[in-house]
């Protein structure tokens, strides 16, 4: 359904004395999402996980330069269908509560939301009531106002909010950290059963764990690029392709809980080699030359000249 190829994404920022400066955010950014499917995408702050989304959704600030290629069914996606898309066939459900509307009711939110993806008012009505149904949301939290809701109520809202249209491609923005448990676990399989149903999902996330919980596949975000594109259950069956990926793996409480030494370099000096080079345990002169290319190894894409079938 969705395809990324070759993503960048540059800001033009002025510094002091108006020089001119560019800063690259996003490189090489491959990533491929079918009907059906929950991908993942997982990497620490600052790596360009929602950066992504807003150049899916075409919302980048206007001095963001986009290179590369976005092809949702097939067809290009132009600045111009991206418009017309948005909140149609391709809708966010958002990090926060602080993205509806504060001072509306949340049930003209939900409403309004069906009615900007297409579907006619005389069946807005009826599929709001069913999309409170699904979602557990009693009928009078139609009347409350977005601060009024629970943090559990707030997310079923803002699930709801994207699945009462028609979109196919849903993105969500990881949920603020702090949340309580049953609430996660709650929202990811409120996602799995709307790819169960057909749709897309891109779920957006620092949380391995939750990714692994709904994921059919998790792409691992580092420094504004992909360097692994996994299956869910290769992690657990110890498939796992890259440095990154394996660190990280180990770096969960039932693995060991071994932190990944160092930091993710930023994008004002990133190295002209591999972009983990500097904490992999891999490392050779080889790495430090060039970006390594995504190539298939054991039928998923890696970037690192080490990973081997
Ligand atoms: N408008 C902007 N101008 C310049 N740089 C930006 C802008 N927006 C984001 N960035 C930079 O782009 C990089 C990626 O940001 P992004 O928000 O996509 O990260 P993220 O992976 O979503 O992080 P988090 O997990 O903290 O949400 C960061 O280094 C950030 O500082
Ligand atoms: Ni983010």
């Amino acid at each position: 359904m969705l395809s990324v190829q070759n993503l960048g994404v540059t800001f033009t920022m002025y510094d002091v004395g108006l020089t001119q400066k560019r800063l690259t955010v996003i490189m090489d950014l491959d990533l491929e999402v079918g009907a059906g499917e929950v991908v993942a995408v997982v990497g620490s702050s600052g790596s360009g996980k929602s950066l992504l989304a807003h150049a899916i959704l075409g919302i980048l600030p206007y001095n963001a330069l986009v290179t590369g290629k976005i092809v949702f069914k097939g067809e290009l996606l132009t600045p111009e269908r991206q418009t017309k898309l948005r909140g149609k066939e391709i809708a966010l459900i958002p990090q926060s509560v602080s993205y509806l509307d504060p001072l509306m009711r949340v049930g003209s939110q939900v409403h309004r939301a069906s009615r900007l993806s297409g579907l006619p008012a005389t069946e807005a009505r009826g599929v709001v009531n069913q999309i409170f149904e699904r979602y557990a949301l009693p009928l009078p939290v139609k009347h409350l106002y977005p601060f009024q809701l629970s943090g559990g109520m707030a997310r079923r809202v803002l699930v709801a909010t994207a699945a009462v249209g028609r979109a196919e491609l849903l993105i969500a923005d990881e949920p603020t950290p702090g949340l309580h448990i049953d609430v996660v676990v709650e929202t990811l399989n409120h996602l799995r059963e709307l790819a169960n149903e057909g749709k897309a999902i891109i779920l957006i996330t620092h949380d391995l764990e939750a990714a692994m919980r709904v994921a059919d596949k998790v792409a691992v975000f580092y420094a504004g690029t992909t360097l692994e594109v996994a299956a869910a259950e290769d992690f657990t069956d110890g498939h796992l392709r890259h440095p990154y990926t394996q660190a990280l793996w180990r770096s969960l409480p039932q693995n060991g809980f071994i932190p990944v030494k160092g930091t993710q370099p930023s994008p004002e000096a990133l190295p002209d080699g591999c972009l983990f080079a500097d904490r992999c345990p891999l490392v050779t002169d080889a790495c430090q030359k060039a970006r390594p290319q995504f190539h298939i190894v054991r039928g998923a894409p890696v970037r690192c000249i080490h990973a081997e079938g």
